[in-house]
């Protein structure tokens, strides 16, 4: 009888950036037994198991859920083994791009069981418990299943589905991408203090600390972005000097519409 505590057992496949960072917050939250593949060595904490290759699988081990968590262009081969390794054994693909279709198709027409994947597009701020995972269940996922992938998403942040699979390629472009643009503000505020004259220590705290606070009353607050941005913002003030330039309908307003477009149209790529 399974500990409903804990978290449902997987074989995750590629423990690289995003892969690390699920795990982290399923072993502070409770996994059960669970084996880590990825040819890297890992420190893993007893009773879960590193493994390097599909060799290694352990012939006392069947997955709740298998997560596939390596670079969407290399994962058919390892898919396909693992697939007809553990018939059955419901997919919870991090893969950007990836339709259930091209998965389908490349990986599981061998195994005589109707493919039960399911997509999700996490953040890495799931390390730290607070990330954002956009979700979408292909037809051939039971309940238990869909709840299996759920549960292990929701423990290491927030969770959403989507109704349509074209959505997954919007998530992975806004959130899943999100904390890589996020960080980029980080790293221009802070060169752009350093270059108006503070210490670059200074200019690191500021700029990292102003983003922290302001995600933390974005998260806390029912306001709209708009509105706590309009509450900096003083008539003739400083701020207001800095948002014209920012807000020039050439500059972020287009820029940030063209950049998620990029995104978008290359998750929409990696489909096949
Ligand atoms: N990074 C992110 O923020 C996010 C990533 N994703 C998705 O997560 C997936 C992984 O991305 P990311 O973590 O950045 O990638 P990484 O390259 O950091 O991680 C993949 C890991 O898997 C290992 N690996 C790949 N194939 C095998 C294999 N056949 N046998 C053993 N080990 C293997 C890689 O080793 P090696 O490096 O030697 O190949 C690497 O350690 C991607 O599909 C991506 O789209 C989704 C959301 C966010
Ligand atoms: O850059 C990528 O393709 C992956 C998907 C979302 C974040 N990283």
């Amino acid at each position: 009888m399974h500990d409903t505590r804990l978290l449902p057992s997987v074989l995750l496949a590629g423990c690289g950036k995003m892969g690390t960072a699920m795990l982290e917050g399923w072993l502070s939250q409770g996994l059960r037994p669970s084996v880590i593949l990825d040819r890297h060595d890992q420190t893993l904490p007893h009773p879960h198991r590193h493994i390097r290759q599909t060799e290694e699988l352990p012939a006392d081990f069947i997955p709740d859920v298998i997560v596939m968590a390596v670079k969407p262009q290399t994962s058919d081969s390892l898919l396909h083994q693992l697939t007809r390794h553990f018939a059955g054994v419901p997919v919870l693909s991090l893969m950007a791009g990836r339709t259930l279709e091209s998965l389908s198709q490349h990986s599981f027409a061998h195994t005589g069981h109707p493919p039960a994947i399911i997509r999700a597009m996490p953040n890495t701020p799931c390390a730290l418990g607070v990330g954002m995972t956009g979700l979408y269940a292909g037809p051939h996922v039971t309940e238990q299943q869909k709840h299996d992938c759920e549960k292990l998403a929701g423990a290491v942040g927030k969770t959403i589905w989507v109704e349509q699979e074209s959505q997954m390629d919007i998530v992975t472009a806004v959130s899943g991408s999100g904390p890589a643009y996020v960080f980029l503000l980080a790293e221009l505020l802070e060169k752009a203090g350093i270059d108006q004259g503070l210490p670059p220590h200074t200019a690191r705290e500021l700029a990292r600390q102003t983003i922290y606070g302001a995600g933390c009353l974005l998260s806390h607050s029912t306001l709209d972005a708009a509105e706590l941005r309009t509450r900096v913002t003083s008539p003739g003030g400083t701020t207001a000097a800095a948002l014209n330039v920012f807000m020039a309908p050439d500059a972020w307003p287009d820029t940030v519409t063209k950049a998620i477009q990029a995104a978008v149209s290359r998750s929409e790529k990696l489909a096949s």
